[in-house]
């Protein structure tokens, strides 16, 4: 628990050392200023320090207060914290305050060292004001001071982006006015803050600094180009452009006054929906390393260097591609040279488009292609840490691969498999070491999501779960950990939210209708854009599997086929829903929906009435091809296989890129409710089929009247 005071943590002849709890509150803003206050009536003290404790200045205010998650923050209150403390108490202060920042220095923790005459940090303290990222603006004057110390241009960029400068970088904005070793910080800070007082360094106030802003004709035309990249980014949410309004104020007119405006802005933002939503992302993304039964345990992830992967085509090149860009030495291991020189060429074309698209330089290149060898046995298994699995879908194949591996590698090894049409255990069935046996997944579009699942059965040991874990936060995925089921739980939601705006295209609304409403709604892409980059063959293959699977409740499309026969692929040949130039960039085309959909929809014996779905509204779109997906969402968690649904939440913001904002698919449904979701998917699978059957969970949700979600009890997080 954050501590509720600020503390002396020193003194001498001359100066005196104020510490700052790990999270600001306004219980922290009472007794910093009660100190602040004290120590300013004494004579004996010529400066202040204030700093953190154990190397982290702060993490800012504490977000459960905004969201409506916790009490509730009058603007009276805001205000004092911001103009009575931060400004009339420290900035105003006859003694100077010096702030020697190591760590983090985020939020309301940075406006406090903003506000003070000078700062001194680390090179690799990491300082920003990321207030926006829940919904609110920053409201300890961080509007103000930031672009009167760095300039519009780069403190807009800083704010808009919630972007976090280490020391270095920070000193070179004059964000902070010197560097210093962790071990000397509060010796220089002191020292800096003596030369303040007998005169040696200039007594700054920052809320008053002009030098660094722009002139006027400039600064207005910067913040008009933020207002037009704020709206173009995010259409669908209002708290960038009040802040850029708040920070304009200051500097046509009056910064004091603007700290008003600012309060006044934090008090509305804070109970806005939005706010509420990026809370409850921003908890979400720190539950999923809460794991019943292993946190507790205080694991320490073992070092993965060596990953073989086993077979698979395009997959496997995808992964390998990823693996070796992240510094992992990989063996591919093939049937035959044929499908190895495949693999590796293929894995070469992807290194060298990270190259093209300016993501990877040709030196990234050359190195990373000489972590990548190729294989034809298992003689080199020797030393390898991980095996991912990605075979054709052979139960037997996959047996044998699996003993073949208890025998060729080490006793460490962890060994997955990717398959989705058998469960783990009667993969490593001819093995003795299920406890080394997992699967990891990542998303339908490997690369490019910042998301990966991680499955276990019961017999995977917690130190495998904990280094499955850790190798994915290493490859910058987030991961959460389900439970081994048939299939690939998250991406099984993801193929039906997919299959949805197949089918309604189908029946006659127009796929770039469906594109739009969705990415309106603020989806990252339309479904028909991500099928594009998933690309048709794999799509087809993976979608032929969830129908083979899961036949009550798929939808079994031929749009696809058609498209396939008319040589269209997706974005990899130029031509799929979309049609792409040579730098990728899509255009529609005008062709798609009498050539080849309508053809689709007479192959499909579609036998509702075709012109209804024509008439849907961009909200009505949105729901039937969002709800499927949430339904399947819920039978997930009914199934016991996620910890709690804010993982799924997670899933569908970092997975399929559902927008932020919105807090995720489960989360989202809180706006209209169980019972609501029950009705409609009833409606829609009376007039068209099982597959929008509401699952027994939706049924006994809205049964009760209470929301989709699920919790669980763990509380400790580190792993
Ligand atoms: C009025 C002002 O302008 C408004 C503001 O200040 S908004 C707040 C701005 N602050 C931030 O954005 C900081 C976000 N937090 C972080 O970046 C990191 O948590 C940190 C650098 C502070 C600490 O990192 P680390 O040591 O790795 O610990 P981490 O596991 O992330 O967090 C520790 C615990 O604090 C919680 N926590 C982190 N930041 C929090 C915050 N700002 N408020 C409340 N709780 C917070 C975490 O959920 C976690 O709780 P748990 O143990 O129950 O899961």
């Amino acid at each position: 628990m954050p501590r509720k005071t600020a503390v002396e943590i020193g003194a001498d002849a001359t100066s005196f050392f104020l510490s700052l709890s790990c999270f600001v509150t306004f219980l922290v803003i009472l007794s910093l200023k009660e100190n602040i206050e004290g120590v300013l009536s004494r004579d004996d003290v010529k400066a202040i320090v204030i700093t953190g404790l154990n190397g982290k200045f702060s993490g800012g205010f504490d977000v459960t207060v905004f969201g409506g998650i916790q009490g509730k923050k009058t603007k009276k209150e805001l205000g004092f914290m911001s103009i009575q403390f931060v400004t009339d108490t420290l900035e105003a202060a006859k003694k100077p305050l010096v702030a020697a920042i190591d760590g983090p220095a985020f939020g309301g923790g940075l406006e406090i060292a903003l506000a003070c005459h000078a700062r001194i940090s680390t090179s690799s303290a990491q300082l920003g004001l990321t207030e926006l990222q829940y919904g609110i603006l920053p409201g300890l004057g961080g509007t103000q001071r930031l672009p009167r110390l760095v300039g519009l241009q780069k403190a807009l960029e800083m704010i808009l982006m919630s972007k976090r400068v280490n020391g270095k970088e920070a000193l070179r904005l004059s964000l902070v006015d010197a560097i210093s070793p962790a071990d000397k910080l509060l010796k220089v800070a002191r020292q800096w803050s003596l030369d303040i007082f007998e005169c040696r360094r200039p007594w700054v106030l920052s809320l008053y600094k002009t030098d660094k802003l722009e002139p006027m004709g400039e600064a207005k035309a910067i913040l008009n180009s933020a207002r037009i990249q704020a709206q173009r980014q995010n259409p669908n949410v209002m708290h960038p452009l009040v802040c850029i309004d708040v920070i304009e104020q200051g500097i046509v007119s009056d910064p004091r006054n603007a700290l008003w405006k600012e309060a006044e802005a934090l008090q509305e933002l804070r109970q806005s929906s939005t706010c509420r939503s990026l809370v409850h992302t921003f908890f979400s993304q720190r539950q999923i390393f809460k794991i019943p039964g292993i946190s507790l345990m205080n694991l320490q992830p073992r070092k993965i260097s060596k990953v073989a992967i086993i077979g698979g085509g395009l997959m496997s090149s995808e992964i390998a591609t990823m693996l070796i860009l992240r510094n992992y030495q990989v063996i591919l291991k093939e049937k035959n040279e044929k499908n190895l020189s495949e693999e590796i060429s293929r894995a070469k074309e992807n290194l060298q488009n990270q190259v093209k698209h300016g993501k990877a330089t040709q030196n990234d290149l050359e190195k990373a292609f000489s972590l990548l060898s190729g294989v034809l046995d298992y003689d080199n298994f020797k030393e390898v840490d991980l095996v991912i699995e990605t075979e054709t879908e052979s139960l037997s194949l996959k047996q044998e691969i699996f003993a073949e591996l208890e025998k060729w590698c080490p006793q460490h090894c962890i060994f997955t498999s990717n398959s989705s049409t058998f469960s783990l255990r009667s993969v490593g069935e001819r093995t003795k070491c299920q406890n080394r046996i997992a699967r990891v997944h990542f998303c339908l579009l490997p690369a490019g999501m910042p998301f990966m699942e991680i499955v276990r059965t019961e017999g995977t040991s917690p130190q495998v779960t904990v280094d499955l874990i850790d190798f994915g936060r290493k490859l910058r995925k987030t991961p959460i950990v389900v439970i081994d089921r048939k299939g690939c739980t998250v991406n099984d939601m993801f193929v039906t939210y997919l299959l949805a705006a197949i089918l309604l295209s189908e029946r006659g609304v127009e796929v770039y209708k469906i594109d739009q409403a969705l990415e309106s709604f603020g989806m990252q892409f339309g479904p028909f854009r991500i099928i594009d980059m998933i690309g048709f063959q794999a799509f087809v293959a993976i979608s032929k599997m969830f129908v083979e699977r899961i036949p009550d409740r798929s939808y079994k499309s031929i749009l696809l086929s058609v498209l396939q026969h008319h040589e269209r692929q997706g974005r990899c040949n130029g031509k799929g829903f979309y049609k792409y130039d040579n730098c990728g960039k899509a255009y529609p085309d005008p062709e798609l929906n009498n050539k080849y959909i309508k053809k689709a929809g007479n192959l499909s014996n579609v036998t509702v009435d075709a012109a209804k779905p024509t008439k849907l509204s961009d909200t009505e779109i949105v729901e039937m091809i969002l709800f499927p997906a949430l339904n399947e969402a819920c039978r997930i968690i009914f199934e016991g296989i996620v910890i709690r649904s804010s993982d799924l939440d997670v899933a569908s913001v970092l997975g399929i890129g559902f927008p932020t904002y919105r807090g995720g698919i489960i989360y989202w449904s809180n706006s209209f409710g169980s019972k609501y979701v029950h009705s409609r998917l009833e409606k829609w699978s009376e007039e068209y089929g099982d597959f929008f059957k509401p699952c027994d969970y939706i049924l006994q949700k809205s049964a009760e009247g209470i929301s989709l979600e699920k919790e669980t009890n763990e509380t400790k997080s580190k792993l």
